[in-house]
């Protein structure tokens, strides 16, 4: 931003301080609630693989051990017998799921981000950025623009869409907007995380069986802005520090790939393990050189990507039980939704902050990790403003 002052032009471009989270809002699809204990024989059912009786056998061994009690789902029996090609592989169907994303995820994203912006207590035209991050977004100009016209933001608005960060596209985002609000004096950011299955639904193979035991549907915003803050802004979350580490000679371990019969992906089983080994150098990077002497002082927004994800971290860091359960509960209620699950966590804390008011507040500094494809850690060291 620039003024005049005694015929000099004065640039002041940066934010004041750290960026922070000033509002967030979550929301999920309400067309199909599927409790874990029936989503084998839904599937199974649906897609007439019955008789396949070993691999149903160990879809029910796998959904037990998620740590999953229900999962939301755009996709609805009705849809998937409407298009029988979404059950075979070999059949094109790329097409068709695009175009029911093409208008699911925005306006999913919508629901998250109306939520937010009413909290923030400001009008939607005073968002400045948008970044919006969905492995759903297959054509030019994508989600991120037709969001931003439901949402009714200015034209001016400067949008970023992040494409198949998967399971770290909550944090990426976060970080981006981070950075985006503390380089361009009263910027506004929304950060929009929207995330639906039904580019990957398949029927159960021997390759699949965890995808479809662990993900759901959901969408997470948070507006991010740097001070000076307006009168009624309040932060929520400080976003003091923020590191991206890859995980060397991972790549093949987790990912996915366009098909003509939709999205494939793979999730090798060391993934829990990988992260778990590497986590905490990730933590000691983002802390350069001061972190502290416990990980227990911390508050933690982790991204649930799979149970035994949580469980070696709590092990590796020596974590109390009760570090994680902002992550354990976001995992129990919702399974993984990619990208817009960190968004979930963070607003668990902030709700569990609340309830604890009085007492117990949140330890004053926090750490939030997300990881996806690469395989990729986002690290951000938090503040609780107290
Ligand atoms: C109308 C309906 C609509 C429905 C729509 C549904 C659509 C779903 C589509 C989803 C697609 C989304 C794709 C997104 C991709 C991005 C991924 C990420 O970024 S992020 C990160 C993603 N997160 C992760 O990668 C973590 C995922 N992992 C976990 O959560 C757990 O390991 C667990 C729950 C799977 C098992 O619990 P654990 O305590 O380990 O228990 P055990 O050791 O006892 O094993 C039990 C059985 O499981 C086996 N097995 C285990 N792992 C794998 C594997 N990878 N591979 C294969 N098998 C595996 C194991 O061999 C054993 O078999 P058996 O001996 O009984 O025959």
């Amino acid at each position: 931003m620039a003024a005049r002052t005694n015929g000099k032009m004065v640039i002041r471009q940066h934010g004041e301080g750290p960026a922070a989270m000033l509002a967030m809002g979550t929301a999920n699809p309400t067309n199909l609630l599927l409790p874990q204990d029936v989503f084998t024989d839904n599937l199974f059912r649906l897609s007439k693989c019955d008789h396949l009786t070993e691999l149903k056998e160990k879809m029910n061994r796998i959904c037990q051990k998620t740590g999953i009690e229900k999962r939301h789902f755009h996709l609805t029996e009705e849809t998937v017998d409407a298009h029988p090609e979404f059950l075979d592989r070999e059949l094109p169907s790329l097409d068709a799921r695009i175009e029911m994303v093409t208008i699911a995820v925005p306006k999913l994203a919508q629901s998250a981000a109306a939520k937010a912006i009413t909290e923030w207590g400001r009008p939607a035209t005073d968002i400045t950025h948008l970044v919006f991050s969905t492995y759903s977004a297959w054509e030019a100009p994508s989600a991120d623009l037709k969001l931003a016209t439901l949402l009714g933001l200015r034209p001016t608005v400067c949008r970023t869409i992040l494409s198949l960060h998967g399971c770290y596209g909550g944090g990426r985002a976060l970080h981006l907007a981070k950075e985006l609000a503390e380089n361009n004096r009263g910027a506004r950011i929304l950060v929009a995380c929207a995330e639906t299955t039904l580019v990957c639904f398949g029927s159960p193979d021997g390759a699949n069986l965890v995808g479809h035991a662990l993900f759901g549907d959901g969408a997470g915003a948070i507006i991010v802005g740097a001070g000076p803050f307006d009168e009624g802004e309040r932060p929520l979350f400080e976003m003091v520090t923020a590191t991206q580490t890859t995980i060397p000679r991972t790549e093949h371990v987790l990912g996915m790939q366009a098909t003509a019969g939709g999205i494939d992906f793979h999730l090798a089983i060391q993934v829990p393990m990988l992260i778990g080994q590497n986590v905490e150098l990730c933590l000691l990077d983002a802390f350069d050189g001061d972190a502290p002497r416990s990980w227990n002082e911390l508050f933690w927004a982790v991204h649930p990507g799979g149970r035994p994800i949580l469980d070696n971290i709590d092990t590796v860091l020596k974590l109390e039980p009760g570090k994680l359960a902002a992550s354990r509960h976001v995992l129990r209620e919702y399974g993984n939704m990619s990208g817009a699950t960190i968004v979930f966590v963070l607003d668990e804390l902030r709700r569990r902050r609340k309830e604890e008011d009085g007492g117990h507040l949140l330890p004053e500094w926090g750490a939030m990790l997300a990881f996806g494809p690469g395989i990729t850690i986002e690290t951000m060291l938090l503040r609780s403003p107290r």
